[in-house]
């Protein structure tokens, strides 16, 4: 009994010291954009490896095996069915599942697919073969230590793919969120005047104050340059964007405000 257990540790530290390769698999599929692919506009047929490449290599290049390698490894985190045929030669099918489908492009050009991209980002990447330095030395973060003293903010405003990036990714993640909490929750009601602090692109207070009417002011406080990329708000409804004035940690309104 004891050399069972013996045996399950060794297997678990094993599985645990290849983690990586379960997000980078991931990470892999949605720069593939494998999940459009088998979706096929709501077909979700199960599709052969060398189908799949197909769709997002159509010059017909590329390698099904190691694509269906990658689609094997996430069927067992619950990303993909895999479909086996009987008849011979056997051959392994893959549509996705309610997870693979959070990854499916929807109509307004969301997924969580950018999510998973800005989690693996090189930049934050970098971080993580640091975090022991922030026990041994908490004074400067890891990601600023991996990153030649900056902060994730600070990268942000000065790179515009990864501020774009973020914003798509919070998109992804908060506006099925807040979907779900508008169905739910009626605590708006009465509020004249809203602000979200850290509100990115806006999408949250976008979706409040399209359902409560009660709403004659809204305010997005980010940062600058996050606030500069805001898709503007349709209606009657003021949105004052806040705009650079550094003060303290934090920005507070100065120059610009945009009344719809
Ligand atoms: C995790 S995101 C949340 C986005 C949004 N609330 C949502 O749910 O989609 C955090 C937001 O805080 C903003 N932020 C970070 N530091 C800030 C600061 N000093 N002043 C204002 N906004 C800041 C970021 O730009 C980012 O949009």
């Amino acid at each position: 009994m004891e050399k069972q257990e013996d045996n399950n540790a060794r297997l678990a530290i094993m599985e645990l010291a290849n983690m990586i390769s379960v997000p980078m698999s991931l990470n892999a599929v949605v720069r593939l954009n494998v999940a459009d692919a088998i979706w096929q506009k709501g077909s979700n047929t199960p599709l052969l490896p060398s189908e799949i490449l197909s769709s997002i290599l159509p010059s017909g290049t590329g390698d099904p095996e190691n694509l269906q390698r990658i689609l094997r490894m996430l069927t067992s985190y619950g990303v993909f069915n895999e479909h086996i045929s009987l008849v011979e030669p056997a051959q392994r099918r893959y549509s996705l599942t309610e997870i693979g489908k959070t990854l499916v492009t929807d109509k307004n050009g969301l997924s969580y697919g950018p999510y998973v991209l800005q989690h693996h980002q090189e930049e934050l990447m970098k971080a993580w073969s640091v975090v022991h330095e922030a026990v041994v030395d908490s004074s400067t973060e890891p990601f600023v230590k991996a990153n030649d003293g900056e902060t994730a903010y600070g990268i942000y405003g000065k790179k515009p793919e990864m501020n774009e990036l973020m914003q798509k990714a919070m998109s992804g993640v908060s506006v099925p969120f807040m979907k779900g909490v508008l169905e739910n929750y009626d605590g708006f009601n009465g509020v004249e005047r809203l602000v979200d602090v850290g509100g990115s692109a806006g999408d949250c207070l976008r979706m409040i104050i399209e359902k409560y009417d009660n709403i004659k002011d809204g305010v997005n406080f980010d940062l600058p340059e996050v606030v500069a990329k805001a898709p503007k708000i349709d209606g009657e409804i003021h949105v004052k964007f806040i705009q650079k004035h550094k003060y303290s940690s934090i920005y507070v309104q100065a120059t610009c405000d945009a009344y719809m």
